[in-house]
């Protein structure tokens, strides 16, 4: 019996470049890239590299100012869940969580009592309060849950741990994998820190000066960081 064919990948990016539109100067090359469903990665590299660009380039949304060329696919009507670094910022600052939650995705107070639930966060507790006076860690949840209550097939989170302390990163990342694992989404995640990579068990991307690499190669920073 013929092997299973291997499922579609979920985002493409095929010899795409992406360029300022003022100077033309290359911020991002992508020789071949896709992101398969239900799959973990994480994009490493240093400040500047072009992570975020890459998160962009997957999502298909660019920042102004910057112009995409190559191939981009990706099915129609692909769910993107996004968690940022604060999770402030994917929130209304004046609207009750819970309502806004409710509000953004269209999902019944049930369901959403059901993915706070899964995030460690109760929704009765949440109801009236509003993003302020919630803890860094308590709002990341809160964005992870929003993400998720769309049932994306993908979920994008761009240092999502970075502005949190050890115990919220590490609930952070247990979240984030064990509702990406329940639900069936892939999950890309840009980030500083090796320990996100081991704790989320996810395959390596790095982006070196706007060059992205696939897996555990050693890049031109790799060997200056070990001959130094
Ligand atoms: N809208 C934009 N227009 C032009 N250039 C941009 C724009 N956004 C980012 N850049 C440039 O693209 C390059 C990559 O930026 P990017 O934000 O992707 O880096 P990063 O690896 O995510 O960095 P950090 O880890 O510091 O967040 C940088 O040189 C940055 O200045």
């Amino acid at each position: 019996m013929p092997a299973p064919a291997p499922p579609r990948p979920l985002v493409s990016l095929t010899g795409v470049t992406v360029a300022s539109r003022r100077t033309r100067e290359t911020l991002l090359t992508v020789p071949a890239l896709e992101i398969a469903p239900a799959t973990r990665t994480v994009v490493m590299g240093p400040s500047g590299a072009g992570k975020s660009m890459l998160l962009s380039a997957l999502t298909g949304r660019l920042p102004a100012g910057v112009v995409l060329d190559g191939t981009r696919t990706a099915p129609a009507g692909l769910r993107i869940g996004f968690v940022p670094q604060r999770g402030a910022e994917a929130l209304h600052p004046l609207l009750p969580v819970g309502r806004q939650l409710r509000a953004v995705t269209g999902a019944t107070a049930a369901r959403t009592r059901q993915v706070l639930a899964a995030v460690g966060l109760d929704a009765s507790a949440l109801a009236g309060r509003r993003p302020a006076e919630l803890s860094g860690g308590q709002l990341q949840r809160v964005a992870i849950s929003l993400a998720f209550l769309g049932s994306p097939a993908l979920v994008i989170a761009d240092e999502p741990t970075s502005a949190l302390d050890n115990a919220s990163r590490d609930e952070t990342l247990s979240v984030l994998r064990g509702l990406s694992q329940a639900a069936g989404s892939a999950l890309v995640v840009a980030t500083h820190d090796p320990l996100v990579r081991a704790k989320l068990a996810a395959d390596l991307i790095r982006v070196e000066s706007g060059r992205v690499h696939l897996g555990d190669v050693e890049t031109a920073d790799d060997a200056r960081a070990t001959a130094a």
